[in-house]
This record gives structure tokens, C-alpha cells and sequence, in this order.
């Protein structure tokens, strides 16, 4: 890269974070502007940013928290008319830019940042943080104590890690790139996203010599006599996934429901707790709504016995998480818990899990030698020595009952389709939570929407073009 002039990145910087909040704005001239600055870099380009507005009429003050304050970006802002105004402005606020810190942070927000960040959040004007929430690790998610919620971040030159993983997603509004001149992605080669085109490509399409047999065969061992929905819902998410056939196995309860949904499913009525006669099957999905009784954790013996691909949920993994011998097998395994269910697989604190979802996520696939998929706000993906794969689409409309059991079908019928447990987990994530948008549409959805629009949501991607 030729050298740039000292500043020119900052420069930049400053320049798309303006324009980011004089579009919050509306209008620029005679709004109230409050920089909350830092001792680094971040609050340079906060200031920076402030004297493009002052030069633009808004009135703004910089509340500098720091020992030191960034000197030129100080002088530029007074020199366009700002002023140093003490911590009693946030209030009065039109807009806040909290230039607090950014990825040169370590640990929790020292005194005075971690109290104004709480002031900021209480305050009526609308908060844009400067490449990250303050009190948000950028390349976790971590939050260690107080941070910044923003209504936008505007980050500058790549999407950082902690921007996507939750519980700095939840903090990070919606998120601004600005073009820094560095390329648009700053690599973290342990994480990564895929978008739409990546999904388009991985996906199974049916050739000209494909059958139902050729296209994958998906088992379903699900459902319970008390939670006969959760089989249902995982049959219609493997139809709608692409299957070419879906068999379900199971007891009497469920296997009527099954029927009585989905003509398409071919039904074995299970007498002993075996799949052995089931007929064969590419992948299977154990699990949903199973119950954890002894006929259920035979039955979870029999399909971790088999020799295919499994992708085990729910209470299949409240089984496992009692008996971890049953994931000694020599083919793959995709678990899809959710952090309670992370919790009890590995003997830790859910509270520690939300905190640091990246850390368990990794530790899960390390520690038990699986595919890991942590559902949650952001989905995350991993697996042993391949990069974290953080889900960006969803909605929070998906947190609804029945929701998780529609993706044990999608990306058990993409496990059966041949796809690996690493690409079938996070291709089934990015077409749920893509299916998640299109049937909430702004509204609440059931879960069986979201089965219905997981077509939708695979043309979708087909057509979002190279
Ligand atoms: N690196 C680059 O190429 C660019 C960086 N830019 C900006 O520069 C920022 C990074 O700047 P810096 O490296 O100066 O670091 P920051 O400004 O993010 O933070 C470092 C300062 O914060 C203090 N600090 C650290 N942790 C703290 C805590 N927990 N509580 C209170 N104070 C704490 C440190 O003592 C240090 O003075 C980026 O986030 C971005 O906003 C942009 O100007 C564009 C170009
Ligand atoms: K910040």
C-alpha cells in the first residue's frame, strides 16, 4: 500500500461518521451535538467528526473523559466554533457521538467512561458510537460492564467480530461501514460470514439424473407423546430444506400428527425404541420434543449407532449431556443447543456462555469433537480448526416457540443432501433466520411460517446475484 500522509484514515474516518449523523439529524444547523471523547484515536475521530458539524451550524461541545484528549482534533473543533463543556450537556443532547474507546480498549470501562456511558444511555438524544460501543470488546462481543447503547455504530474500514456476536450486537444499533481506503474486510481469520452468493453456492441443487433416493433421505426421530409438535415442525423445515424424502420414526402420538401434516413423509410407527427397520436414511435428525425418558435414550442409541451423518437437538442433547458416551462414533455429529443447552453439555454457567459466545462455541467443538451451532440472537457456527462462522441474517421475531425445531429439519435435509455438518449448519442458520424475516415481516410469526418460507428464502439467496 503507498503511504498515506499522517491523519488521512482519521480524515476519512471523520468524514463518513459526519455524514452518518447529519442523516440521523435531518438537519444539521442549530442541533445540539455532545462528543464524549477518549483519550485515543477514537476520540480524535469523534472531534474530527464534530468540527465538520460545528462548520455546519450545529452547536456541539466535546466532554473529554480522558488524562489527554487528541490534540489537532481538539484545535480543529474549537477552531469551528465548538467549545469543552462539562458532563451536564448529555442531557440536553440532540445527538450523542460517544468516542469514548474503540479497539484500543482493554478490559471493563474505567471511571469517568463507564458513568458516562450510563448517562448517555439515559439521556433522550440519539446515540452514534464511533467504530464500536464503548464497553464492547470489538473482537468478542464481550461486555464487561457498562457500555454505550448505540442507535448506529459507524465502523470504520471492516465489520469488527464484536459487532456481529451478541451481547455487542444487541448494543451495536445498526451498523455503518465506512470505506476507509484499507479494503472492506480487515480479516479476523478465526471468524467469518457468509453472505448470500456463498450460500447460492453451497447449496444441492437437483441435476437431470437426480430421484428422491439421490437428493438425500433425512430420518426424523422426534416428537413425544406430550410434544408432538416438535416432530411435526421438524419434518415440514426438512421438506421445505430440500429433501428428497423425509422419513419420521416414532411413537404413536406424534406419528398420527406427522401423518396428518405431511402426506409426503413416509411413517414408521416405532413398537421398541430402534430404528434398525426404519429403511435407509443419508442423515438424521434426533431430538425435538423426544422426551429424555429410557425409551427415548434407547432410541438416541440406535441413531448414534447407525452410520450416517446426526444432527442432535433439544432433548436429544439434554441425553447426550447425561450420557456423553453416546457421541463416541466415527461419523459426524452436529449439535444445535442453545446456551442452556451448551450449559449442561459442558458443566458451565449460562450467564458465562452469553457473556462470551465465541469462547464456549469453541471450546464445545474442541472439548466434545462435534459441529457446533449456538442458537441465539447471532447464531454462531464451529467447529475444530476452522474459523467461527458468526450467522448475520435472523430476527428477533424468531425467538417464538417451535422455531429451532423448523432448523433442525432445514439443515438436517442439507446434512442429508451431502452437505458437510460445518456447511449444512450454517447454510440451514442464514436460510432460518432469512425465512425468519420474510414470514415475520415486521409482525409476529409462528413457527410453521417460518417452515413455509424457508422456499422463499432459498430463491432469495438464488437470485441475489454474483
Ligand atoms: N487504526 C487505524 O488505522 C484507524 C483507527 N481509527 C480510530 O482509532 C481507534 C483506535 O485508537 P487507539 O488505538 O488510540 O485506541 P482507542 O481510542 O480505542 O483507546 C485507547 C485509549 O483508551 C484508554 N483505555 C483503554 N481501555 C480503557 C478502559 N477500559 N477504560 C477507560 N479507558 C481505556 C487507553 O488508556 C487509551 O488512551 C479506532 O477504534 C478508530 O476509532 C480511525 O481513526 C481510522 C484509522
Ligand atoms: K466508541
Amino acid at each position: 500500500m503507498a503511504r498515506l500522509p499522517e491523519g488521512t484514515l482519521m480524515q476519512r474516518a471523520a468524514t463518513g461518521l459526519a455524514a452518518v449523523c447529519a442523516d440521523l439529524l435531518g438537519r444539521v444547523y442549530g442541533r445540539r451535538v455532545v462528543l464524549l471523547v477518549g483519550s485515543g484515536d477514537n476520540g480524535g475521530d469523534a472531534l474530527y467528526a464534530g468540527e465538520r458539524l460545528a462548520r455546519r451550524g450545529a452547536w456541539v461541545g466535546a466532554v473529554t473523559a480522558g488524562a489527554r484528549t487528541h490534540e489537532a482534533g481538539l484545535r480543529a473543533l474549537l477552531e469551528a466554533g465548538g467549545r469543552v463543556v462539562d458532563r451536564s450537556a448529555i442531557a440536553e443532547a440532540d445527538l450523542i457521538i460517544d468516542g469514548l474507546v474503540g479497539i484500543g480498549a482493554s478490559g471493563a470501562l474505567r471511571e469517568p467512561y463507564a458513568g458516562l456511558a450510563e448517562e448517555a444511555n439515559a439521556a433522550r438524544g440519539a446515540i452514534v458510537a464511533v467504530d464500536v460501543p464503548s464497553g464492547v470488546d470489538a473482537s468478542s462481543g464481550r461486555v464487561a460492564g457498562a457500555a454505550v447503547r448505540a442507535r448506529v455504530t459507524v465502523t470504520m474500514g471492516a465489520y469488527k467480530t464484536g459487532l456481529l456476536v451478541d451481547p455487542g450486537a444487541a448494543v451495536a444499533g445498526e451498523v455503518e461501514l465506512v470505506d476507509i481506503g484499507l479494503g472492506a474486510y480487515l480479516p479476523d481469520p478465526d471468524v467469518a460470514a457468509l453472505t448470500a452468493n456463498d450460500v447460492d453456492d453451497l447449496l444441492p441443487r437437483p441435476g437431470k439424473e437426480s430421484d428422491k433416493y439421490r437428493r438425500g433421505v433425512l430420518g426424523v426421530a422426534a416428537g413425544g407423546d406430550v410434544f408432538t409438535g416438535a416432530a411435526v415442525l421438524a419434518v415440514g423445515g426438512a421438506l421445505r430444506g430440500g429433501a428428497g424424502m423425509v422419513r419420521y420414526a416414532g411413537r404413536r402420538a406424534p406419528a398420527d400428527q406427522v401423518r396428518a401434516h405431511w402426506p409426503e413423509a413416509v411413517v414408521t410407527l416405532l413398537d421398541e425404541p430402534s430404528v434398525e427397520h426404519v429403511g435407509r436414511v443419508q442423515a438424521w435428525v434426533l431430538g425435538p420434543g423426544l422426551g429424555v425418558d429410557r425409551w427415548a435414550h434407547e432410541l438416541a442409541a440406535s441413531v448414534l449407532a447407525s452410520n450416517v451423518p446426526v444432527l442432535i437437538d433439544a432433548d436429544g442433547l439434554t441425553l447426550v449431556a447425561e450420557d456423553r458416551g453416546l457421541l463416541r462414533r466415527e461419523a459426524p455429529v452436529l449439535i444445535t443447543p442453545h446456551a442452556g443447552e451448551l450449559a449442561r453439555l459442558l458443566r458451565a454457567d449460562r450467564d458465562d456462555i452469553e457473556a462470551a459466545r465465541l469462547d464456549h462455541v469453541r471450546r464445545a467443538a474442541a472439548e466434545l469433537g462435534v459441529t457446533v451451532l449456538l442458537k441465539g440472537s447471532t447464531t454462531v457456527v464451529a467447529e475444530d480448526a476452522r474459523p467461527v462462522r458468526v450467522n448475520t441474517t435472523g430476527t428477533s421475531w424468531l425467538a417464538a416457540g417451535g422455531t429451532g425445531d423448523v432448523l433442525s429439519g432445514v439443515a438436517g435435509a442439507l446434512l442429508a443432501q451431502g452437505l458437510s455438518c460445518y456447511d449444512a449448519a450454517s447454510c440451514g442458520a442464514f436460510l432460518h433466520g432469512l425465512a425468519g424475516r420474510l414470514a415475520a415481516d415486521g409482525a409476529p410469526l409462528a413457527a410453521a411460517d417460518v417452515a413455509a418460507a424457508v422456499p422463499a428464502a432459498i430463491r432469495a439467496v438464488t437470485s441475489a446475484g454474483p
